[in-house]
């Protein structure tokens, strides 16, 4: 995983004292109206990596914009920066130059605190691997993200019962990981990642470990948590199969975007 990030000193116009940027939003992010306005924007942004005294320059250049309820995908081979730009997007990572400003902040400026505090509240991640508690049961795992996102106790149980059955897996909330197929536990991967109202779900190949059927299948569930959460989807992909469902596809060749 890629470093953490240098504080740098930027200030644009306008921009609120570094302690007012990532309060908690209110009302909660998932209330956002579906506006056209940009969620998320990237500008400019490059990234380069220093590997046994040379320089990799990974990303040269990003220009994107995520807007809300959209599903956006990042395609292209294995190297080219899509992992790269999605930490920088979900604030793992810094740039060396160029913004990102996430609902008109300037996360690129922004401390380790900052980052930490808007990733627990705004930001929800899926991972090829499904990163699952092994032990805990689905209930128990999408609980832990309430827990740790500090939503009050007494909104647990309803939440996590939403968020499995929006995810189709209201018969199976007891079951442990090892007991559930592939599809099954990036489903409780996903309801995991949307308990806490993020209004961004960044997912770093969520179908790769999948066969074609539970991957349509999980294009199904994001397509239905975009309507009824209002989040938007940041997503990396080799799979072609599965463009046809996104808003907008960015395709990247060598650390710039041809498309
Ligand atoms: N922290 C790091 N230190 C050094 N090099 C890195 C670091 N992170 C990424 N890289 C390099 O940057 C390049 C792009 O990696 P990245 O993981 O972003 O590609 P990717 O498009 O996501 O690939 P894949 O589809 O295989 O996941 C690779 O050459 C990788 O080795």
């Amino acid at each position: 995983m890629a470093s953490w990030f240098r504080n740098k000193q930027m200030s644009p116009p306008g921009a609120p004292p570094a302690s007012e940027i990532f309060s908690p939003p209110d009302p909660p992010a998932s209330a956002i109206p579906h506006t056209s306005e940009p969620l998320l924007t990237v500008s400019g942004v490059q990234r380069s990596f220093h590997v046994g005294g040379h320089k990799l320059d990974v990303l040269k250049g990003i220009e994107m914009e995520l807007r809300p309820r959209q599903l956006v995908m990042l395609r292209g081979r294995s190297g080219s920066g899509k992992t790269t730009l999605l930490n920088l997007i979900g604030g793992l990572d810094q740039p060396d130059e160029g913004e990102i400003w996430f609902h008109g902040r300037p996360f690129h400026q922004c401390g380790d605190d900052e980052r930490t505090l808007i990733r627990r509240k705004e930001i929800g991640f899926i991972f090829q691997s499904f990163a699952l508690m092994p032990l805990l049961s689905a209930w128990e795992n999408v609980e832990l993200a309430l827990r740790m996102a500090g939503t009050p106790r007494a909104q647990w149980q309803a939440r996590v019962t939403h968020c499995l059955e929006l995810v189709g897996l209201g018969k199976r909330m007891h079951h442990r990981p090892f007991e559930l197929s592939g599809g099954e536990q990036q489903r409780v991967a996903i309801a995991k990642a949307i308990a806490h109202r993020p209004a961004l779900i960044l997912a770093d190949e969520p179908t790769a470990e999948l066969d074609s059927q539970m991957g349509a299948q999980i294009m199904n569930v994001f397509q239905n948590i975009i309507a009824t959460e209002y989040v938007t989807i940041c997503m990396t992909t080799h799979d072609p199969t599965i463009l046809e469902v996104a808003n907008h596809v960015y395709e990247m060749v060598d650390g710039r975007f041809v498309s």
